[in-house]
């Protein structure tokens, strides 16, 4: 069964090569997490409090300003970073895709990388195998797919990795948004697969500032504001809060069509 239970977990960055002068500079800065500054060496507080719990069919967007902790907490929940206090127990095979290119190697086809990059979001090679001429043919890269990654451009980079990415089953999925290198006929052509995607993974946790993206793939939502949680609840009501108007007002009326009606704000969101 896939779940996953965190509680009260904290998540710390002790910075040993701080300079004092930037760091008052940082304190008053609006975006980013926390500086603790009571011990010798100063501390990011990345992420503060936090508990949530997320079951089978969850399907959760996450919110916030630059260094609020979302890629933190995608983080803490992949078991990349160990809380440095209170708990995270993950249940489920996880499919971390933070960066897109990780587990791609330069020297090696494109057709070799779809099957490496394949293994590392924990697929097995027979999988792979099978998958691989209709990854390819969704790339349209042709005769390059025979050359070396090293001479794709970055967006030919992105296409490789959507295609592995949207063809895999993860249980639970971590998406933490990089897709913005793509044109945009392309990622008109990814949308589906990526709906796709989340339908067949048994849980979604997606970090991004895209409205649009956030109202394909998930129903609730979590605000992060300096390491901690601000408020947790359905999306459009999470939405609203942080951005302090209805989302929906400015989702162009073909993102509305394909969402479907807009949702009734229900008023149940949860200040934490
Ligand atoms: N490896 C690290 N070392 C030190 N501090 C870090 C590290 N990673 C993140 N931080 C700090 O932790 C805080 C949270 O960063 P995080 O990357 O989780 O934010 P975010 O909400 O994902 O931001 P963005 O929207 O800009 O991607 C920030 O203050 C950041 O400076």
């Amino acid at each position: 069964m896939v779940s996953i239970e965190v509680r009260d977990a904290a998540v710390d960055f002790p910075i040993f090569d701080a300079k004092s002068r930037s760091l008052k500079k940082l304190v008053l800065g609006k975006v980013g997490g926390k500086i603790g500054t009571d011990s010798k060496v100063p501390i990011i507080e990345a992420l503060r409090d936090i508990t949530v719990s997320f079951k089978q069919g969850d399907r959760v967007g996450l919110v916030g300003h630059n260094g609020a902790g979302k890629s933190t907490l995608l983080r803490l929940l992949a078991g990349i970073y160990e809380p440095t206090r209170g708990s995270a127990r993950i249940e489920g095979k996880v499919a971390p895709v933070f960066d897109l290119g990780v587990g791609m190697d330069p020297e090696i086809s494109g057709y070799e990388n779809i099957i490496i990059r394949g293994l590392y979001l924990g697929m097995t090679r027979k999988q792979m195998e099978e998958r691989v001429d209709e990854i390819a043919e969704f790339t349209e890269l042709g005769d390059y797919l025979s050359m070396p990654l090293r001479t794709y451009s970055t967006g030919m980079r992105v296409r490789l990795a959507l295609g592995v990415v949207t063809s895999i089953d993860p249980e639970i999925l971590l998406l933490d948004e990089g897709i913005g290198a793509v044109d945009a006929a392309f990622l008109e052509k990814a949308r589906d697969r990526l709906t796709d995607l989340v339908k067949r993974s048994g849980m979604l946790i997606f970090a991004s500032h895209s409205d649009e993206f956030l109202f394909e793939l998930c129903n609730t939502a979590i605000w992060m504001d300096e390491g901690r949680i601000r408020m947790q609840g359905g999306l459009r009501e999470v939405l609203t809060a942080y951005k302090g108007r209805d989302p929906l007002e400015t989702l162009p009326p073909e993102v509305l069509d394909r969402i479907g009606e807009a949702p009734a704000l229900s008023g149940n969101g949860e200040h934490a």
